[in-house]
Protein backbone atom coordinates (compact mmCIF):
# COMPACT_ATOMS: atom_id res chain seq x y z
CA UNK A 1 0.00 0.00 0.00
CA UNK A 2 0.96 3.63 -1.10
CA UNK A 3 2.06 5.51 2.13
CA UNK A 4 -0.34 8.34 0.86
CA UNK A 5 -3.10 5.73 0.72
CA UNK A 6 -3.00 5.21 4.80
CA UNK A 7 -2.75 9.05 5.13
CA UNK A 8 -5.92 9.29 3.38
CA UNK A 9 -7.43 6.69 5.44
CA UNK A 10 -6.05 8.16 8.79
CA UNK A 11 -7.18 12.19 7.32
CA UNK A 12 -10.59 11.30 5.53
CA UNK A 13 -12.68 11.98 8.01
CA UNK A 14 -11.09 15.09 8.84
CA UNK A 15 -10.80 16.49 5.31
CA UNK A 16 -14.54 15.43 5.24
CA UNK A 17 -15.95 17.60 7.16
CA UNK A 18 -13.85 20.75 5.71
CA UNK A 19 -16.68 20.34 3.02
CA UNK A 20 -19.16 20.38 6.02
CA UNK A 21 -17.29 23.47 7.59
CA UNK A 22 -19.80 26.91 6.68
CA UNK A 23 -16.74 28.80 5.63
CA UNK A 24 -15.50 25.94 3.01
CA UNK A 25 -19.22 25.78 2.01
CA UNK A 26 -20.37 29.40 1.57
CA UNK A 27 -17.12 29.78 -1.20
CA UNK A 28 -18.55 26.65 -3.19
CA UNK A 29 -22.27 28.00 -2.79
CA UNK A 30 -20.73 32.02 -3.63
CA UNK A 31 -22.59 33.05 0.42
CA UNK A 32 -20.23 33.65 2.25
CA UNK A 33 -19.33 37.36 3.78
CA UNK A 34 -16.91 39.43 2.12
CA UNK A 35 -15.66 40.64 5.90
CA UNK A 36 -14.94 36.71 6.64
CA UNK A 37 -13.22 36.37 3.24
CA UNK A 38 -10.94 39.00 3.74
CA UNK A 39 -10.07 38.37 7.21
CA UNK A 40 -9.20 34.80 5.45
CA UNK A 41 -7.62 36.49 2.34
CA UNK A 42 -5.26 38.54 4.56
CA UNK A 43 -4.41 35.79 6.73
CA UNK A 44 -3.65 33.13 4.00
CA UNK A 45 -1.34 36.05 2.63
CA UNK A 46 1.38 36.11 5.85
CA UNK A 47 0.29 31.91 6.12
CA UNK A 48 2.23 31.27 2.45
CA UNK A 49 5.09 34.07 3.38
CA UNK A 50 5.84 31.83 6.58
CA UNK A 51 4.51 28.56 4.82
CA UNK A 52 7.36 29.15 2.03
CA UNK A 53 10.22 29.06 4.82
CA UNK A 54 9.09 25.34 5.05
CA UNK A 55 9.91 24.52 1.15
CA UNK A 56 12.87 26.77 1.60
CA UNK A 57 13.95 24.58 4.94
CA UNK A 58 13.05 21.44 2.80
CA UNK A 59 15.44 22.83 -0.21
CA UNK A 60 18.39 23.05 1.78
CA UNK A 61 18.01 19.63 3.79
CA UNK A 62 16.88 17.65 0.65
CA UNK A 63 19.38 14.96 -0.19
CA UNK A 64 19.13 14.72 -3.96
CA UNK A 65 18.40 17.36 -6.76
CA UNK A 66 15.12 16.02 -7.38
CA UNK A 67 13.96 16.95 -4.11
CA UNK A 68 15.81 19.81 -3.84
CA UNK A 69 14.27 21.17 -7.07
CA UNK A 70 10.33 20.02 -6.04
CA UNK A 71 10.55 22.69 -3.17
CA UNK A 72 12.55 25.16 -5.15
CA UNK A 73 9.95 25.31 -7.73
CA UNK A 74 6.95 25.15 -5.02
CA UNK A 75 8.77 27.64 -3.11
CA UNK A 76 8.88 29.74 -6.67
CA UNK A 77 4.94 28.55 -7.53
CA UNK A 78 3.54 29.99 -4.33
CA UNK A 79 5.58 33.32 -4.00
CA UNK A 80 4.50 34.06 -8.05
CA UNK A 81 1.72 32.16 -8.45
CA UNK A 82 -0.75 31.61 -5.10
CA UNK A 83 0.04 34.86 -3.78
CA UNK A 84 -1.01 37.04 -6.91
CA UNK A 85 -4.63 35.38 -6.28
CA UNK A 86 -4.10 37.35 -2.77
CA UNK A 87 -3.09 40.59 -4.17
CA UNK A 88 -5.61 40.26 -6.69
CA UNK A 89 -7.84 40.23 -4.89
CA UNK A 90 -7.01 42.82 -2.51
CA UNK A 91 -6.47 45.30 -5.15
CA UNK A 92 -9.83 44.79 -6.42
CA UNK A 93 -11.21 46.04 -2.70
CA UNK A 94 -8.17 48.80 -2.55
CA UNK A 95 -6.20 47.06 0.14
CA UNK A 96 -1.98 47.21 -0.87
CA UNK A 97 0.44 44.87 -1.05
CA UNK A 98 2.15 46.71 1.23
CA UNK A 99 -0.92 46.44 3.44
CA UNK A 100 -1.51 42.61 3.00
CA UNK A 101 2.16 41.81 3.82
CA UNK A 102 1.53 44.16 7.05
CA UNK A 103 -1.43 41.65 8.42
CA UNK A 104 -1.23 41.29 12.20
CA UNK A 105 -0.97 37.44 12.46
CA UNK A 106 -3.80 35.66 13.81
CA UNK A 107 -3.45 33.34 16.99
CA UNK A 108 -4.68 30.18 14.78
CA UNK A 109 -1.55 31.29 11.92
CA UNK A 110 0.92 31.84 13.99
CA UNK A 111 0.55 28.47 15.41
CA UNK A 112 0.19 26.65 12.67
CA UNK A 113 3.13 28.08 10.79
CA UNK A 114 5.15 27.75 13.87
CA UNK A 115 4.44 23.96 14.32
CA UNK A 116 5.13 23.48 10.37
CA UNK A 117 8.16 25.29 10.75
CA UNK A 118 9.54 24.20 14.28
CA UNK A 119 8.56 20.37 12.79
CA UNK A 120 10.48 20.90 9.14
CA UNK A 121 13.68 22.11 11.41
CA UNK A 122 13.63 19.56 13.58
CA UNK A 123 13.30 16.49 11.47
CA UNK A 124 15.64 15.69 8.08
CA UNK A 125 14.23 16.77 4.77
CA UNK A 126 10.99 14.32 5.43
CA UNK A 127 9.94 16.07 8.36
CA UNK A 128 9.43 19.31 5.66
CA UNK A 129 7.46 17.34 3.19
CA UNK A 130 5.36 15.78 5.42
CA UNK A 131 4.50 19.18 6.73
CA UNK A 132 3.88 20.77 3.59
CA UNK A 133 1.26 17.58 2.75
CA UNK A 134 -1.44 18.34 4.04
CA UNK A 135 -1.68 21.65 2.80
CA UNK A 136 -1.05 21.19 -0.83
CA UNK A 137 -3.15 18.05 -1.09
CA UNK A 138 -6.38 19.19 1.01
CA UNK A 139 -6.58 22.27 -0.77
CA UNK A 140 -6.49 20.15 -4.14
CA UNK A 141 -9.42 17.84 -2.58
CA UNK A 142 -11.39 20.85 -1.72
CA UNK A 143 -11.27 22.47 -4.80
CA UNK A 144 -12.15 19.85 -7.23
CA UNK A 145 -14.98 18.79 -5.18
CA UNK A 146 -16.26 23.00 -5.03
CA UNK A 147 -15.92 22.92 -8.67
CA UNK A 148 -18.32 20.47 -8.85
CA UNK A 149 -20.96 22.80 -7.21
CA UNK A 150 -23.35 24.96 -9.17
CA UNK A 151 -21.86 28.27 -10.06
CA UNK A 152 -18.59 27.91 -8.01
CA UNK A 153 -16.44 27.91 -10.84
CA UNK A 154 -18.16 31.01 -12.35
CA UNK A 155 -18.83 33.16 -8.83
CA UNK A 156 -18.29 36.32 -9.72
CA UNK A 157 -15.97 37.33 -6.55
CA UNK A 158 -15.07 33.09 -5.21
CA UNK A 159 -14.70 31.84 -8.65
CA UNK A 160 -10.98 32.59 -9.12
CA UNK A 161 -10.39 31.26 -6.28
CA UNK A 162 -11.97 27.67 -7.12
CA UNK A 163 -10.96 27.72 -10.26
CA UNK A 164 -6.94 28.18 -8.85
CA UNK A 165 -8.00 25.50 -6.40
CA UNK A 166 -9.52 23.06 -8.86
CA UNK A 167 -6.72 23.42 -11.24
CA UNK A 168 -4.74 20.59 -13.11
CA UNK A 169 -1.51 22.78 -12.08
CA UNK A 170 -2.46 22.37 -8.24
CA UNK A 171 -3.31 19.09 -8.88
CA UNK A 172 0.14 18.39 -9.98
CA UNK A 173 1.96 20.12 -6.59
CA UNK A 174 -0.12 18.18 -4.76
CA UNK A 175 0.85 14.79 -6.88
CA UNK A 176 4.41 16.03 -6.74
CA UNK A 177 4.09 16.57 -2.93
CA UNK A 178 2.59 12.86 -2.86
CA UNK A 179 5.31 11.52 -4.90
CA UNK A 180 7.99 13.47 -2.87
CA UNK A 181 6.60 11.31 0.86
CA UNK A 182 5.86 7.97 -0.96
CA UNK A 183 9.37 7.46 -2.30
CA UNK A 184 11.15 8.97 1.06
CA UNK A 185 8.78 6.78 3.05
CA UNK A 186 9.76 3.31 0.95
CA UNK A 187 12.05 1.49 3.82
CA UNK A 188 11.22 3.25 6.67
CA UNK A 189 10.41 1.76 9.66
CA UNK A 190 6.83 2.17 11.75
CA UNK A 191 8.30 4.38 14.53
CA UNK A 192 9.08 6.54 11.97
CA UNK A 193 6.27 6.41 9.47
CA UNK A 194 3.87 7.01 12.33
CA UNK A 195 5.81 9.87 13.48
CA UNK A 196 5.21 11.71 9.96
CA UNK A 197 1.40 10.56 9.79
CA UNK A 198 1.32 12.33 13.01
CA UNK A 199 2.19 15.64 11.52
CA UNK A 200 0.02 15.12 8.43
CA UNK A 201 -2.79 14.49 11.01
CA UNK A 202 -2.29 17.45 12.93
CA UNK A 203 -1.52 20.19 9.81
CA UNK A 204 -5.16 18.14 8.92
CA UNK A 205 -6.67 19.55 12.05
CA UNK A 206 -4.64 22.97 11.19
CA UNK A 207 -6.27 23.18 8.01
CA UNK A 208 -9.45 22.96 9.93
CA UNK A 209 -9.05 25.44 12.92
CA UNK A 210 -8.10 27.80 9.99
CA UNK A 211 -11.17 27.74 8.14
CA UNK A 212 -13.03 28.33 11.78
CA UNK A 213 -10.76 31.37 12.10
CA UNK A 214 -11.93 32.79 8.74
CA UNK A 215 -15.51 32.05 9.56
CA UNK A 216 -15.31 33.63 13.36
CA UNK A 217 -13.22 36.67 11.83
CA UNK A 218 -10.84 35.66 14.80
CA UNK A 219 -7.62 36.82 15.72
CA UNK A 220 -6.96 36.82 19.68
CA UNK A 221 -8.73 36.02 22.83
CA UNK A 222 -8.76 40.24 23.32
CA UNK A 223 -9.52 41.83 20.33
CA UNK A 224 -8.68 45.51 21.33
CA UNK A 225 -4.97 44.41 21.99
CA UNK A 226 -4.48 42.37 19.05
CA UNK A 227 -2.92 44.17 15.97
C1 LIG B 1 -4.15 27.66 5.19
C2 LIG B 1 -3.79 27.21 3.81
N1 LIG B 1 -3.55 25.91 3.58
C3 LIG B 1 -3.23 25.49 2.34
C4 LIG B 1 -3.14 26.38 1.30
C5 LIG B 1 -2.84 25.90 -0.09
N2 LIG B 1 -1.47 25.92 -0.46
C6 LIG B 1 -0.52 26.49 0.26
S1 LIG B 1 1.02 26.35 -0.47
C7 LIG B 1 0.41 25.42 -1.70
C8 LIG B 1 1.28 24.85 -2.72
C9 LIG B 1 1.73 25.71 -3.81
O1 LIG B 1 1.62 27.06 -3.76
C10 LIG B 1 -0.97 25.29 -1.58
C11 LIG B 1 -1.82 24.56 -2.52
C12 LIG B 1 -3.40 27.75 1.57
N3 LIG B 1 -3.32 28.67 0.60
N4 LIG B 1 -3.71 28.12 2.83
Amino acid sequence: MLFTDRLFKKVEPVWSSYLDHPFVKGIGEGTVDEDKFIHYMRQDYVYLIEYSRVFAIGSAKAKDLKTMTIFANLLHGTMNYEMDLHREYAAKIGISNEELEATGPSSTMTAYTSYMISQAQLGGVENSIAAVLACAWSYSFIGKELARWPGALDHELYGNWVRMYSSDEFAKIAEDCKELINDITKDKPEDELKALEDIVLRTSYFEYMFWDMAENISTWPVKELAR
